[in-house]
């Protein structure tokens, strides 16, 4: 794989292990669904180790003492429909008070190009640090615009959180957003015709909401 100084692999045992059951043709909508969400709480875990911490005072039922907590910082989880929001759940299980907008992207089956159909983001997104979420960076389109409508909003920061990403879609996605931190837990080894990952896991959408 091509090194990139923003794209993070997240080689965890946990998540790679996840990762094969998530990918076999044996796996029905249920388990699948559960995966997604497994996955999205141990990326989630590793994508906000940068949080900054700030001391205060914690009185135990021994002593005072100084503690840490996170300096401040809001988030806000932009799942692209309707795959990422297969990846939410899991992300509100490590950060319940994070907001979120949702953009609406389906890729054209034949031009493979994104067309919008819903976006809407919150208020105080100025406030608050992004994580847009999608499972799949194929062509790298549907982020790449994804992350363009949210930059609009002019959020703290962006990452891009996906589970497989092709090279063709980072590629495309760290020349357009250099400023994007991407996370995935797999870079597969390239599309097929049709725009679909190789090895990848089929449609995620269709496999998350059992619209096969
Ligand atoms: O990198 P790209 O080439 O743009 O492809 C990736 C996009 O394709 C899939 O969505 P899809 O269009 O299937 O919509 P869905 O989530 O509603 O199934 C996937 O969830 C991404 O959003
Ligand atoms: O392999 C792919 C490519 C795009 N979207 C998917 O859901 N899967
Ligand atoms: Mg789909």
């Amino acid at each position: 794989m091509k090194s990139y100084d923003n794209v993070f692999v997240m080689d965890h045992p946990l998540i790679q292990h996840k990762l094969t059951f998530l990918r076999s043709v044996d796996t029905g909508t249920k388990e699948f669904r559960e995966l997604v969400s497994e996955i999205a709480t141990l990326m989630c875990y590793e994508a906000t180790r940068d949080l900054p911490l700030m001391d205060v005072e914690t009185v135990t039922p021994m002593q005072k003492t100084t503690t840490k907590v996170i300096a401040g910082r809001k988030l806000a989880f932009v799942p692209i429909l309707r795959a990422g929001l297969g990846m939410v759940d899991g992300m509100l299980n490590l950060v319940p008070s994070a907001k979120v907008g949702h953009i609406g992207l389906y890729r054209d089956h034949d031009t493979l190009k994104p067309v919008e159909y819903y976006n809407k983001l919150p208020q105080d997104i100025t406030e608050r640090d992004v994580i847009v979420l999608d499972p799949m960076l194929a062509t790298g389109g549907s982020a790449m615009d994804a992350i363009t409508l949210v930059k609009r909003s002019h959020p703290k920061s962006i990452k891009f959180l996906c589970i497989i990403a092709a090279p063709e879609g980072l590629e495309v996605l760290t020349k357009t957003h250099p400023d994007v931190q991407i996370y995935c837990a797999a870079v597969d080894e390239k599309l097929n015709e049709n725009g679909y990952i190789l090895p990848g896991l089929g449609d995620a959408g269709d496999r998350i909401f059992g619209t096969l």
